[in-house]
């Protein structure tokens, strides 16, 4: 797992490094230049324009060094630093003074020293990065506004400068450069991972600049990305003899009138998670649907023509799932109470299962312990009663949530979080744009129903479901592009998805 930390830990590991690898801290910001510029040379042409602007600290030094390097490439390079009162740090001082040796640098240090920005140019932006301590005003605003205003590609130097690496709540919107990517030193960075970017960062990009693995390794935090190779030990091998009841019995409560799409999407999706037996409960008008789209699935009939009304005995054999399709009717708050009184193990809890708990408190104590639930941001607020003001609060009440109900939360977006009931936090990476289509949300449902019938911890069954759900949509996209992908073409994908991870 890459672990996510704050600017202090953040501060703290550089330290250790040049510490520990015997470097000086103008070596570090040099590998880190590098490693940018390495990037940045795979893409820019090098007859375009390209403008760099570069603040007066550690992050503005960064940006000097690649514009240094760049010109070694011979790219065409124009350079201002913002500079209103002269201030620099020691190592952007260095780099200041190589590259004036090379190439006119000017000094932004009012108003009227902005240069007028032209269409169809680059600007490199590394005004600030994780070193900003309060919202931009006078100058530097109006060199951020300019920039924003331009509509040129900018690629900023470990965060679009004006944006802070947590909380954004106090900030001025107007005051954060539109980055087209961000390429971000050694760790994502917190505020990048949450839908308060989604104007800022177009596209993360995490590039290593080879920090202390000790230190990093000894810091501790809540927060994780999910790479690969986190999902790749998860799935659990088959036995050679293995064989239905090895994997176990999934039953998905899902579907009402005009909504039986959802369940049909969630049964396909739990059975290409290698469930071994899937049992779907629906109103009586969805059996012959279920019947007819998923022959392997059997179906229980509710005594409800439009609804679910009542789920039978025996119930503990199954992993259940609930909430796909099902609608709020008075008739299916009784099915969710009910259930909830009866059934005491993890369940996964989705849709309008979870606008149901929405508006009654005393549902929400019934929630089995370890129960996963997949709101989206929307579904999320409802359950919270109030909208959060951003990502970032709906995170930490998610984390207070989790922890109050003994639950997991699967708080779904571009980069899911899968809150703990220990307030830990993990990112998955994988996912896009094409996956934002009714229906996605029932396949996620119906995936993580089926690792918990098979045995699968919460956690991991949350962890590599909504990883493995991404990447089937990730493979969906590259064979039928994000506009024409469907989640039944996620479905289908899904054994795709588990090969990639071997
Ligand atoms: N993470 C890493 O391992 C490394 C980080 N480096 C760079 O160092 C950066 C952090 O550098 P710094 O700590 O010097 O900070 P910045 O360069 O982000 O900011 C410079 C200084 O500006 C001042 N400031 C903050 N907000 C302001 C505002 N709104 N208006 C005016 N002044 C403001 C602060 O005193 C701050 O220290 C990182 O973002 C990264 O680019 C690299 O040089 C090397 C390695
Ligand atoms: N931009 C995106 N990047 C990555 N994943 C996305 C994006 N938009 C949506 N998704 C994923 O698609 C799913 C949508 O779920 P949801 O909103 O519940 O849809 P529905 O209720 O219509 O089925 C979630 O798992 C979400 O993480
Ligand atoms: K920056």
């Amino acid at each position: 797992m890459v672990k996510i930390f704050n600017v202090s830990q953040i501060k703290k590991i550089d330290g250790c490094t040049v510490i520990n690898q015997g470097i000086t801290s103008i070596d570090l910001m040099e590998r880190a230049s590098l490693a940018v510029a390495e990037k940045l040379i795979r893409f820019l042409d090098p007859d375009q324009c390209i403008l760099v602007f570069a603040g007066t600290g550690n992050n503005g030094g960064d940006a000097l060094a690649i514009a240094r390097i760049l010109l070694s490439r011979h790219f065409k390079l124009y350079v201002y630093i913002v500079a209103p009162d002269e201030l620099f740090s020691d190592d952007c001082l260095v780099n200041k003074e190589c590259l004036e040796r090379l190439t006119d640098v000017k000094l932004i240090k009012e108003n009227q020293d902005i240069p007028h920005i032209p269409e169809d140019c680059i600007v490199i932006d590394g005004l600030f990065g994780s070193g900003l301590n309060r919202p931009l005003e006078g100058v530097y605003l109006d060199v951020v506004t300019v920039i924003n205003a331009s509509h040129n590609k900018v690629y900023s130097v470990d965060m679009p400068s004006g944006m802070f690496v947590e909380d954004n709540a106090s900030n001025n919107p107007e005051g954060i450069i539109k980055a087209e990517k961000v390429f971000t030193f050694q760790f994502p960075k917190l505020s990048l991972l949450l839908p308060d970017s989604a104007n800022y960062c177009k596209k993360m990009t995490v590039v290593n600049i080879g920090l202390c693995e000790k230190c990093i390794k000894e810091e501790e935090t809540d927060l994780f990305f999910i790479e690969k190779s986190d999902a790749t030990q998860l799935p659990i091998p088959r036995d050679n003899f293995s064989h239905k009841g090895t994997f176990g019995k999934a039953l998905l409560i899902a579907g009402s009138y005009g909504k039986m799409g959802a369940a049909v999407l969630s049964a396909r999706a739990c059975l290409r998670t290698g469930v071994g037996l899937l049992t779907m409960h629906v109103p009586r008008c969805g059996v012959d649907i279920l019947q007819t789209a998923v022959p392997e699935a059997m179906v229980q009939a509710d005594e409800f023509p439009e609804n679910v009304s009542s789920v039978g005995d025996n119930i503990d054999q199954f992993a259940i799932g609930i909430g796909p399709g099902i609608g709020t009717d008075d008739k299916t708050k009784d099915l969710l109470s009910d259930l909830f009184d009866k059934y005491r193990k993890p369940m996964v809890i989705d849709a309008d299962a979870l606008n149901i708990i929405a508006g009654d408190e005393s549902l929400k104590e019934k929630i089995p312990s370890k129960s996963i639930i997949t709101p989206h941001p929307v579904e999320f607020d409802r359950l919270m009663g109030g909208v959060s003001i951003n990502g970032y609060e709906r995170l930490q009440k998610a984390g207070e949530f989790a922890n109050r109900y003994d639950i997991y939360i699967v708080l779904k977006g571009a980069y899911s979080a899968i809150i703990t009931p220990e307030r830990k936090v993990y990112f998955n990476s994988t996912g896009n744009p094409g996956m934002a289509t009714g229906g996605s949300g029932d396949v996620l449902t119906g995936m993580i129903t089926s690792l918990l019938a098979q045995k699968y911890l919460p956690l991991n069954a949350a962890i590599l479901g909504v990883y493995l759900h991404g990447l089937a949509g990730d493979l969906a996209a590259k064979s039928k592009s994000q506009q024409g992908m469907l989640p039944s073409d996620m479905i289908e994908y899904i054994g795709k998805a588990y090969r990639a991870l071997k």
